[in-house]
């Protein structure tokens, strides 16, 4: 192997997850076909036995509890401890949510600064914000007239969806439509979308214009 050809080494991703886990498991496919220079460091949850996490103990993957399960409240990590747990004990660089329904705290945002990506499935501004996760976005949509909705990446501040928007994608949404036809049809592009969102986050493809919105540039 030539001296110009030498890789950097892979970004170590935290990802985070409430549920099914099917974005998880996309981005997790992506780091196995080497279409994107990272590896899943650990999956943090706040449901430890939801199927994101049983495919990451399927899969040699550690796993962490953030926050504590209200009916096991001695379970799971402290804001502090999961700052320092991702940072110290994993060397993580890159925090992606998932479908991760929790908060992420101020602390963790301080320290993962423009390095935090969420997925919301309707295209923010519109349907977001606190109370707007899974099926409630679609029934907001559906029930709205819109006529069409999509996937958005966004990076996360302190709040619910109101962070910078990295990329979006479109799919129509027909007025006969159930919640759950729209559900799917933005969900494919959530797993065509996401990865390389995170793939361009992991190979430092993308920059920032002075007024704090980001450009991904595409792989060449
Ligand atoms: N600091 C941030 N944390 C999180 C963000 C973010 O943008 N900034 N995004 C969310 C993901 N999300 C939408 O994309 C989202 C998830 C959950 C909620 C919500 O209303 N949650 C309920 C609790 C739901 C439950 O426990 O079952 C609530 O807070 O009352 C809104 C938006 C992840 N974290
Ligand atoms: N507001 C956050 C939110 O609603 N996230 C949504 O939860 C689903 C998780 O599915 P998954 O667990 O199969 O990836 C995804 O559709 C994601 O966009």
């Amino acid at each position: 192997m030539s001296l110009g050809s030498a890789q950097a080494p892979k970004k170590r991703l935290a990802v985070f997850v409430s549920g099914g886990g099917s974005n998880f498991r996309a981005i997790h496919a992506a780091t196995q076909q080497g279409a994107m220079a990272g590896e899943v460091a650990v999956v943090v949850s706040n449901a430890p036995a939801c199927g994101g996490c049983e495919y990451a103990r399927q899969h040699g993957i550690p796993t962490l509890t953030y926050p504590a399960p209200k009916d096991s409240p001695g379970e799971g990590l402290g804001d502090e401890e999961l700052v320092q747990q991702l940072t110290l004990e994993y060397g993580v660089d890159i925090v992606v949510l998932a479908g991760y329904l929790k908060l992420i705290p101020p602390g963790l945002v301080r320290a993962f600064k423009r390095r935090i990506l969420n997925i919301h499935p309707a295209l923010l501004p519109a349907f977001g914000g606190k109370g707007y996760y899974g099926g409630k976005v679609h029934r907001a949509v559906v029930a709205s007239g819109a006529r069409f909705s999509g996937p958005t990446i966004h990076f996360v501040d302190e709040e619910y969806d109101t962070g910078p928007i990295l990329a979006q994608a479109v799919v129509p949404v027909y007025p006969t439509d159930r919640p759950e036809q729209l559900a799917a049809r933005v969900l494919k592009e959530e797993h065509r979308l996401y990865p390389l969102c995170v793939a361009a986050l992991c190979d430092g493809r993308v920059t920032w214009r002075e007024d704090g919105i980001p450009i991904m540039w595409t792989a060449h």
